[in-house]
């Protein structure tokens, strides 16, 4: 059974259609990525999943119990605000230690759990958030651009995280990401966004389907480019590289 499955899904801020009759499922274990332009619905979709957005149209059916894990882009917290990483995992409905201790490895920070979050690197305070994600052992992980503001060694590095824990915790991964050659390549399934589904499919796939091209040409920063340049003389897409991406490496 899927994880959940979006049908026909439409919302509208004032006249203005935002999500345009989107109709997506997940299966677990899938890490499925959404990339789209600016403003082309890919939050409001993960809030209509998460049950924050009611939309107008359509309808969300999810697998009885489902839970959802969300690790937001950032917390916005006092910075000057003495904390410790296992106390800020340790607010939320009271988790057991063990829990909070399952959860920080898998995030791989449990060497880090008694340091003050104010001293943590961008890196490390995004691996935090994905731990405090985990604590509830969701069946599907939902990342909302959680690796802005990271630099590229740092973003390939949360990845490989994301993908340990996909591995050890059979989760569904639904990510929302910029950083389109290192999540393509560590994704089972691209959907390209422009308020409806403009194509989706394996990561090759998508990258040379004319409607992601006409999105984002080959431009990017050069990223696909570089991505494409990688991938093109293999028309393989049984044997996809899912489990290659070594990030800056990986687009050489
Ligand atoms: N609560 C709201 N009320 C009115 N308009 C909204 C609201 N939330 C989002 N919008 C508008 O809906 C459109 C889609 O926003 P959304 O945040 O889903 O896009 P996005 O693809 O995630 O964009 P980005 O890549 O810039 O984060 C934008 O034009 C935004 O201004």
């Amino acid at each position: 059974m899927s994880l959940f499955a979006l049908s026909d899904v439409s919302v509208r801020y004032g006249g203005e259609a935002v999500l345009d009759s989107v109709s997506l499922s997940m299966d677990a274990g899938e890490i499925v990525t959404i990339v789209g332009p600016n403003g082309s619905g890919k939050s409001t979709l993960l809030r209509v999943l998460i049950g924050s957005v009611a939309p107008n149209a359509g309808r969300i059916t999810r697998q009885p119990g489902l839970r959802v894990g969300y690790v937001p882009q950032r917390l916005h917290m006092d910075p000057t605000l003495p904390m410790t990483v296992t106390r800020l995992l340790s607010l939320r409905r009271r988790p057991s230690k063990e829990a909070v201790q399952a959860a920080m490895a898998q995030a791989g920070v449990t060497e880090i759990a008694d340091r003050q979050l104010s001293v943590l690197s961008g890196g490390q305070f995004q691996r935090v958030l994905l731990a405090r994600a985990l604590i509830s052992k969701p069946h599907l992980l939902v990342l909302d651009e959680a690796t802005q503001g990271l630099d590229q060694p740092g973003i390939a590095a949360f990845y490989q995280q994301i993908e340990t824990v996909r591995q050890e915790t059979g989760c569904g991964v639904l990510m929302v990401s910029h950083d389109l050659h290192v999540v393509m390549s560590a994704s089972d399934r691209v959907i390209c966004l422009n308020r409806h589904i403009c194509c989706q499919g394996g990561p090759q796939q998508v990258a040379s389907a004319p409607e992601y091209r006409a999105l984002f040409g080959s431009g990017t920063k050069g990223t696909m480019a570089l991505y494409t340049h990688h991938h093109d003389h293999h028309h393989d897409h049984h044997h996809e590289h899912r489990h290659s991406h070594d990030g800056p490496e990986a687009a050489e």
